[in-house]
């Protein structure tokens, strides 16, 4: 399963098909066609089957595909059936925020330690999170087996917490700072940033006057 090379476009629906697969799993469906799929989800079926052909023939014509069936292979492949722990630097604004934000009730990934710089904050618990100080990064990284961080630090000590977490042994950074930063090519880095988001939604909206995906 692990080995699967799937385009990253593919990789970034998995996790808006599986949602709502659950949505009809619970809602005791046992099947579902793309054409319904794509409705629901807003991607047109072409895209759907080919997404789903990376992965081998998951559907059957005239029956449209297993909802059971799929939603083991997402949860497998998406990692949903184990809980993974990932660590949050720079307790600030944003950082609050995503503490207070508590993913684990849509999803099995849970912020288990963050850090920061600023001493009254060490040794706090922040949202239910534990709080510690920067010198213990590399320490409870490991002992956590933490492999994800959340960077939420100034810009202008983005590269250095990071080089920190790496040498911790973290592989995957989801990072809120503005700079893009240097990172060994066995790590991953995804970079959100509202403003592009923002403007990237203004173009569609200017460019586009249904909400097909383009
Ligand atoms: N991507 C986005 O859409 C978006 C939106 C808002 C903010 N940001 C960025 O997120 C980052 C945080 O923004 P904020 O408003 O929360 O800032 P903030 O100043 O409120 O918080 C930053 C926190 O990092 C801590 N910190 C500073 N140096 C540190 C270090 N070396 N190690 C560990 N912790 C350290 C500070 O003590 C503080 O608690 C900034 O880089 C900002 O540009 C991104």
């Amino acid at each position: 399963m692990a080995e699967i090379k799937i385009p990253k476009a593919t990789a970034k629906r998995l996790p808006i098909y599986y949602r709502y697969l659950n949505i009809l799993h619970d809602a005791e469906k046992n099947r579902v066609s793309s054409t319904e799929l794509s409705e629901a989800v807003k991607v047109d079926s072409a895209t759907i089957r080919r997404d789903f052909s990376y992965f081998g023939a998951l559907g059957k014509r005239g029956y449209g595909y297993d909802v059971d069936t799929l939603l083991k292979f997402f949860k497998k492949i998406l990692n949903q059936d184990k809980l993974t722990n990932v660590a949050l630097i720079g307790v600030g604004n944003l950082g609050n925020a995503l503490l207070n934000f508590n993913f684990h009730q849509n999803s099995n990934v849970r912020i288990s330690a963050a850090f920061d710089i600023r001493p009254d904050l060490a040794n706090t618990v922040q949202s239910g999170v534990p709080i510690y100080p920067m010198s213990e990064l590399r320490k409870q990284l490991e002992d956590q087996q933490i492999k994800i961080v959340i960077l939420t630090v100034p810009e202008s000590v983005a590269q250095n917490v990071t080089d920190d977490a790496v040498a911790g042994g973290v592989v995957g950074i989801l990072n809120f700072t503005p700079l893009r930063v240097s990172v060994p090519t066995n790590v991953r880095v995804q970079n959100v940033d509202l403003t592009n988001e923002l403007q990237t939604l203004i173009y569609f909206l200017d460019h586009y006057n249904d909400n097909e995906e383009n």
